[in-house]
């Protein structure tokens, strides 16, 4: 096996899009930020293990061209701005890239180039699969169980950056409109207060959810779960929730069925000739307390679904319909890590993804194996980039685990149906980590493995490339 660089075609070529598929030539041009921080680190061992499998994998057939663009603190140096002009451009342009992390820094200065290159390419879903691969540590009793995909949209909700810091005359102006013309009486302290506004619409939550429940269908997953603040954020949280369901009905109807639905099936199934109040009963337990006007709300909805889903998803047929649930954000994160089976696609909005994506990362692994990718399934836009920042204090000392920005180049072979060596990095990644040859992180919750830099993991990976091992 080689790993010596190919010779560079002449021209790559541009992946583009034709009928929603993508066109991926055989030398596409993929642009890349190597990250601030550790990016550096991460980024050099990361695309070895990309050229090594896709050399391995194709025998030459295929090979990628990288062409580095700037963002962070390396395009500020070099450049004077932060995330120049070009680089969007040529993300826009090449479509599909990858990403290490960029730093934002907290209170003030510049807003996030991370969230900013979301926003302009309008990669409204950052979809963030949470997987256990064997043998790695991991602090909960089945890590085995944990198999989830988180869907986050990534266009609004707070990180919209409507924001308004305390004592301005923008935030004055604001804190007089609501309490004068809204008539709010309930910011308990109007003169210090900045103000965030959290955007939510329905478009948005709508194409994060068709895509979750595409997803679960192309990938043959149980269920989704909408994860919402709802019971306190009425109309953003709630409304999400609300959307959510409308179009898995809308839209999936033949293929889906939601959790109220299948308790009313199920109920029918197993007392039959149950009274529709019995049916309205079980599944709402406080029904006999509720007014009269309520109770005829949910008779309707018992009625409804029975007219409407008997023929089609009666007689247990719901059990083969990918189940759309919901899930208060709050007990989320509770149940994740004590009913972990429960859970298969999640969808939710940006800030609650965020939490739950570095949450659950800890019971595979951690940050250092939790990839992603930020995706427009519309115009085929996406940018890879792992779960986790720019860990400064571990900046170029070789030593973070490239695990995540790897598997994130795992999910960008897949997106350009380069299977092959999507499997064959995966493959290889697990190897090394049953043979204990790990990065500092695992290294130090694992029992008698062999430490090694990042560029030595990197190694150990291709080296498990080799056919004979494959
Ligand atoms: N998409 C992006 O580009 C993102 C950027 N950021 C930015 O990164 C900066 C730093 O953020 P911070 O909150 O410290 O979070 P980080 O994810 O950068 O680091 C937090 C901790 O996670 C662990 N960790 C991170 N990366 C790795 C890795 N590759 N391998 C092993 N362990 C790792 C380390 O834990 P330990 O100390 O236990 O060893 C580290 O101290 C901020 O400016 C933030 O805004 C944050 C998230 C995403
Ligand atoms: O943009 C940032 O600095 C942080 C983003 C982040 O935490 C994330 O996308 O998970
Ligand atoms: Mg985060």
């Amino acid at each position: 096996m080689t790993t010596e660089p190919h010779p560079t075609p002449p021209e790559g070529g541009r992946i583009s899009i034709q009928n929603g598929l993508l066109q991926v030539p055989d030398h596409p041009i993929i642009p890349f930020i190597e990250g601030d921080g550790t990016g550096r680190d991460i980024w050099r061992a990361s695309v070895r293990v990309f050229d090594a499998a896709v050399e391995v994998a194709y025998g030459g057939a295929r090979r990628i061209e990288w062409r580095e663009v700037l963002a962070g603190e390396k395009a500020f140096n070099e450049t004077g701005d932060w995330l120049p002009e070009a680089t969007v451009a040529t993300f826009r342009d090449y479509l599909v890239g990858i990403k290490g992390p960029l730093t934002t820094p907290v209170g003030g200065g510049i807003r996030s180039l991370n969230v900013a290159l979301r926003q302009l390419l309008d990669l409204y879903v950052c979809l963030r699969p949470v997987k256990w691969y064997q043998g790695v540590p991991s602090p909960v009793y089945r890590p085995d169980q944990v198999d989830m995909v988180i869907f986050r949209e990534n266009s609004e909700d707070i990180y919209a950056g409507v924001e308004y810091r305390e004592g301005t005359p923008e935030v004055k102006k604001l804190v007089a409109f609501l309490r004068d013309e809204m008539g709010v009486k309930k910011i308990r302290f109007p003169d210090s207060s900045g103000i965030g506004i959290k955007p939510v619409s329905r478009e948005g939550t709508e194409r994060l959810v068709r895509a979750a429940i595409r997803y679960a269908l192309a990938q043959g997953r149980r269920s989704v779960t909408l994860v919402h603040k709802g019971n306190i954020m009425k109309f953003t949280e709630g409304a999400f929730r609300d959307w959510g369901y409308a179009l898995a009905a809308r839209e999936f109807r033949a293929e889906t069925v939601s959790e109220r639905e299948s308790w009313i099936l199920s109920n029918r199934e197993s007392g039959s000739g149950i009274s529709t109040v019995d049916n309205a009963r079980a599944i709402e337990p406080g029904y006999d307390l509720m007014v009269e006007e309520r109770r005829a709300e949910v008779r309707d909805e018992v009625e409804g679904c029975l007219s409407e889903l008997w023929d089609s998803h009666g007689n247990g047929q719901w059990k083969n319909r990918v189940l759309v649930r919901d899930a208060i954000a709050d007990i989320t994160l509770q149940q994740v890590l004590t009913r972990a089976s429960s859970f298969d696609v999640i969808a939710t909005m940006n800030l609650n993804g965020d939490y739950l994506s570095d949450a659950l990362a800890a019971q595979i692994g951690g940050i250092g194996i939790a990839p992603g990718g930020n995706i427009n399934y519309d115009t085929g836009h996406a940018i890879f980039e792992a779960t986790h920042g720019t860990a400064p204090k571990y900046a170029d000392q070789d030593k973070v685990n490239p695990g995540s920005v790897i598997l994130s180049g795992v999910m960008m072979f897949r997106h350009l149906n380069w299977e092959e060596a999507a499997d064959l990095i995966e493959r290889s990644l697990e190897a090394a980590i049953a043979q204990k040859r790990v990065t500092y992180d695992f290294h130090r919750l694992m029992d008698g493995a062999t430490k090694l830099k990042t560029s030595e993991f990197a190694d150990a990976i291709i080296e498990n490339m080799a056919p004979n091992r494959a």
